[in-house]
C-alpha cells in the first residue's frame, strides 16, 4: 500500500531500486515561489508506472504549477524531479518526447485548420517517422472525435474543440506518460465521457496518465491513484481504494428512534451522530453486528443497517476540514462543481 494521508515535512529518502523502477515520475521537496506567493511547497509526488493518477485540489492549490514543473515548463525554486527515470532538467531532451501533454493554452495557430495545426505539431515529433505523419494526424483526429471538423480554422473552434485538438497533439505518437491538465474544461457531458474513454484506453494499453481535475466524481470514476493538493502541499496521495478504505468504515442505521439509538450507543461507548435519515455509527473498535445487537437490546427498532462507503468527496472534505473548516467547505463546493 502506498497511501499517505499527510505530507511529510521532509522528503523520505528513496533508495529502494525496485521501487524506483516502477515509478514514472517522482518529485522530492518540490517548491515554487512566485514573488511572495508560495505556489507549491514540499511536494513529494509518486506517480507509479501504469497508474492513472488524479491530481485534485481547489483553485490555486498548485496543480498546474506542479504539472508545469514536471514537464520542464517551469523551473522549480527548490526540489528534485525525476521523469521516466531521468532527472530534470538534465534528462529533458531524452524523456520529453515520450511524454504527451495537454496543458493550458497550447500554442496553436488561429488561422490554420485543426488538421494543419496538428501536421505542424507532428513535424516536430522526434519519435514520428516522416512517412507516418499524415496517418498519425488522421488517427489522432479520429481518436478525439475531431475528424469532421479538422478542416475548420482553429480560431472558430469552441473551447471543447480546442481541448480536443490539444489532446490529439498529445496522442500523436505512443507515449509512456500522458499529462492532462483539466482535460474536461469546456467539454459538454458527451465530450467528458469521451475523455473518460480515452483515459481508460490509455490505461488499458499500459500508458501512465496524470490528470488534474476539479471534479471529484470524474477522478473517482477514472483514476487508480489520487494526489490531493491543498494550498500548494500534498495532503493525501496513494491508491484511491486504499485512501477510501483508510477513510474508515461506518454504518448507516435507519431507525424511527434516533434519540434512543444515540443514547444506547453512547452507553456502549460507540461513536455515532444523527443524519438527515437515521444515524451514522463509526465502526472503530466495534463491528456492524455488535452495533445492531446493542440497539436491539436497548429496544430500538432497526429498519435498516448499511455499510457506509466513504466517497472521495467526503474524504476530501475531511482532509481539508482539519486545517480550516470554512475554507474546506468552499473548496469542496468548487471541486464538486456545485453538485452536492
Ligand atoms: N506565473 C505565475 N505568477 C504568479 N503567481 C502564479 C503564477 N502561476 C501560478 N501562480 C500562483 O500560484 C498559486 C497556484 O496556482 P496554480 O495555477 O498552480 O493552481 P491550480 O491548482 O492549478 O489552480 P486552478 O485550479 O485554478 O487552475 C496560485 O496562488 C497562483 O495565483
Amino acid at each position: 500500500m502506498t497511501t499517505s494521508t499527510s505530507a511529510p515535512a521532509t522528503a523520505a529518502p528513496q533508495n529502494d531500486g525496485a521501487k524506483k523502477a516502477a515509478v514514472a515520475a517522482r518529485t522530492r521537496g518540490l517548491r515554487k515561489v512566485y514573488g511572495s506567493t508560495v505556489a507549491v511547497d514540499r511536494v513529494d509526488l509518486e506517480l507509479p508506472e501504469g497508474a492513472v493518477l488524479g491530481m485534485l485540489g481547489p483553485n490555486g492549490s498548485g496543480k498546474t504549477t506542479t504539472i508545469r514543473m514536471l514537464l520542464g515548463l517551469v523551473r522549480p525554486t527548490q526540489g528534485e524531479i525525476e521523469l521516466l527515470g531521468k532527472p530534470l532538467p538534465e534528462g529533458a531532451e531524452h524523456v520529453l518526447p515520450h511524454v504527451g501533454a495537454l496543458v493550458e493554452g497550447p500554442g496553436f495557430h488561429p488561422f490554420l485548420s485543426g488538421r494543419e495545426n496538428l501536421l505542424r505539431c507532428a513535424a516536430f515529433e522526434p519519435l514520428l517517422p516522416s512517412g507516418s505523419v499524415r496517418q498519425a494526424v488522421e488517427d489522432a483526429l479520429e481518436r478525439v472525435g475531431l475528424a469532421a471538423a479538422a478542416h475548420r480554422r482553429y480560431r472558430g473552434y469552441s473551447l471543447g474543440m480546442k481541448q480536443r485538438l490539444g489532446l490529439a497533439a498529445a496522442l500523436l505518437v505512443h507515449r509512456k506518460l500522458i499529462v492532462l491538465d483539466e482535460p474536461t474544461n469546456g467539454l459538454d457531458p458527451a465530450g467528458t465521457r469521451e475523455i473518460r474513454r480515452i483515459i481508460a484506453d490509455l490505461h488499458a494499453a499500459g500508458t501512465t496518465v496524470l490528470v488534474s481535475s476539479h471534479l471529484l466524481s470524474e477522478v473517482e470514476a477514472t483514476c487508480t491513484h489520487v494526489c490531493v493538493l491543498h494550498r500548494g502541499t500534498v495532503v493525501a496521495q496513494g491508491e484511491l481504494a486504499d485512501l477510501l478504505q483508510a477513510g474508515g468504515s461506518a454504518l448507516q442505521v435507519i431507525t424511527p428512534d434516533v434519540e434512543a439509538a444515540l443514547t444506547a450507543l453512547r452507553h456502549a461507548k460507540i461513536s455515532a451522530r444523527p443524519l438527515e435519515e437515521g444515524l451514522r455509527v463509526e465502526l472503530t473498535g466495534t463491528s456492524a453486528p455488535a452495533v445492531v445487537e446493542t440497539l436491539v437490546h436497548a429496544g430500538v427498532a432497526v429498519h435498516e443497517a448499511t455499510k457506509w462507503k466513504t466517497g472521495l468527496e467526503e474524504l476530501f472534505a475531511r482532509l481539508t476540514e482539519a486545517e480550516e473548516s470554512e475554507h474546506s467547505l468552499s473548496a469542496v463546493d468548487t471541486l464538486d462543481g456545485g453538485n452536492r
